[in-house]
């Protein structure tokens, strides 16, 4: 019976409770009513503005907002938040929104409303948060909360938040940052892109650039591999190192070596690696000193520029030819420099002041004879590395094996590995053989069989070679006897 009793109290007691609170919010929505039917909008806004300083007085925290347009164009900055939470978002956020177009290598994603995501930079905590509110559009002031009568209404903004104290690292360090990183993203998952030149000497096309060679598939020396990519490495995270010693952030690399060694397959495997566009500058297309300036100006950050068969693309007059022209008559040698793409003019575009308007770019040379090239145009400091690509060695040929048949061992191995110390053959050739037999059961047969036939082509020129210094020997023994 007591508890009977007691269970009533506290029904009665709750429901009191209830009401008591129902009460109030009703009393404080006719309260809000009153006030802003009756009350003029200045003193609202005064009190609201006094409200607020007295919040921010009590508070810690500082929140900056970014909105997503700025007049009627995108807020920059709110873009770049977008896309660099995205990253962000898929690790912390709970719902996140992924998209890809045609030109997208990879899926981008975005946060979606209402959503927030914690950031650590450099031990600074950072909370973001898109918001999302719906606005009446001016079509639609009377049904201010039908949100479904146009989308326009939806106004966004990112709220980023963290400890006042952290004020100065915020606006002059975090924001910057995720600037940079959000650029970076951006040209990372956009596809690669070719340039060529047209008639009108200005880079076209944009061509989608999609070589599958990487450097997983190169064949090449597992240690100038890594050097290669070593030097790559250094070159893309060497922007404070290039702006210490003063130096314009680009490096020049020169391949060399014989038709089919991979020059070119080296360029693809340079891009695809490090996410940069092609240019590529063909000099028989450039008429004047003053077009290929011009090219080299239009050409973006992050990309290499591609400068092939650099010995025959076109006839360079060396220095000291320049030089000569410009003594026996200088205005005919100042015309003629307008006119025509002069050595000095490759090593301006190459090194000269207007090539720093640029940053992170990268020059590459190739040529099948080293030793035709003017040695200013290949000097330290203008191609800063020299790369010889020769004939296919046993570990390029595993590399090939891989890539080609998907096998790291054979028993015929041992034997190409013997051929291969004996016979010029360029990997070229053996992606050739290779591609040839793919279908056969014996592909490496094949391969083996291929490699006999070249020996025995190149072995009569050795022996031709002996017998050629066998006579001459001969021929002076005679002569000696002569003299004798
Ligand atoms: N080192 C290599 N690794 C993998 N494949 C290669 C290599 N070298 C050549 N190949 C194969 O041979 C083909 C031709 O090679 P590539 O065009 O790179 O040679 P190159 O040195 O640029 O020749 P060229 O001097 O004639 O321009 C490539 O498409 C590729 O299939
Ligand atoms: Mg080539």
């Amino acid at each position: 019976m007591d508890n009977c009793f007691q269970d009533h109290g506290n029904n009665n007691n709750g429901t009191a409770v209830i009401s008591t609170v129902a009460s109030i919010a009703a009393s404080a929505m006719l309260i809000r009513t009153i006030v802003y039917d009756y009350v003029p909008h200045e003193i609202i806004n005064f009190f609201n503005l006094k409200f607020h300083d007295m919040k921010r007085f009590f508070s810690s925290q500082l929140t900056i907002v970014i909105e997503e347009f700025k007049g009627v164009s995108k807020n920059q900055v709110y873009e770049a938040a977008e896309v660099y939470l995205g990253s962000k978002g898929t690790l912390s956020a709970v719902r996140v929104k992924a998209s890809k177009s045609m030109e997208d290598k990879n899926l981008a994603f975005v946060m979606d409303k209402n959503q927030e995501v914690c950031d650590d930079y450099e031990g600074v905590m950072v909370r973001w948060k898109l918001c999302c509110e719906y606005v009446a559009s001016a079509g639609n002031k009377e049904h201010p909360d039908d949100i479904n009568a146009s989308l326009k209404s939806e106004v966004r903004s990112y709220e980023l938040t963290f400890h006042m104290k952290h004020r100065d690292k915020i606006f002059n360090s975090y924001l910057p940052f995720v600037l940079e990183r959000a650029k970076a993203i951006r040209e990372g998952n956009m596809a690669l892109k070719l340039h060529t030149i047209d008639y009108d000497h200005y880079w076209v096309g944009e061509v989608k650039f999609c070589h599958p060679m990487s450097f997983k598939t190169l064949a090449i020396d597992d240690e100038l591999k890594k050097e290669i990519v070593d030097d790559l490495e250094k070159f893309v995270n060497g922007k404070e190192f290039y702006k210490r010693i003063g130096k314009a952030w680009k490096r020049g690399y020169l391949l060399y070596g014989p038709p089919g060694t991979g020059k070119s397959s080296l360029i693809a495997a340079m891009a695809n690696y490090l996410n940069y566009d092609i240019y590529d500058l063909d000099l028989t297309a450039v008429s004047t000193n003053k077009d290929l300036k011009n090219l080299i100006l239009g050409m973006s950050n992050r990309s290499i520029l591609v400068m092939e068969d650099i010995d025959c693309t076109i006839k360079l007059p060396n220095r000291e030819e320049e030089k000569e022209d410009n003594n026996n008559n200088n205005k005919e040698a100042d015309k003629s420099e307008d006119s025509k793409v002069t050595l000095s003019g490759l090593l301006n575009a190459i090194d000269g002041l207007w090539s720093c308007c640029g940053e992170e770019r990268i020059i590459v040379l190739t040529t099948n004879h080293k030793e035709k090239l003017d040695p200013a145009l290949i000097r330290a400091g203008r191609m800063d590395m020299h790369i010889h690509l020769s004939y296919c060695t046993f570990s390029a040929f595993q590399q090939l094996a891989f890539n080609y048949l998907g096998i790291s061992q054979h028993k015929l191995f041992e034997e190409i590995q013997g051929l291969l110390g004996k016979v010029q053959v360029t990997p070229a050739e053996i992606s050739g053989e290779l591609t040839k037999n793919i279908n056969s059961k014996e592909p490496l047969q094949e391969l083996v069989r291929f490699l006999h036939s070249k020996d025995m082509v190149q072995e009569p020129q050795e022996i031709s070679d002996l017998l050629l210094f066998a006579v001459i020997g001969s021929r002076l023994q005679e002569l000696s006897c002569y003299c004798l």
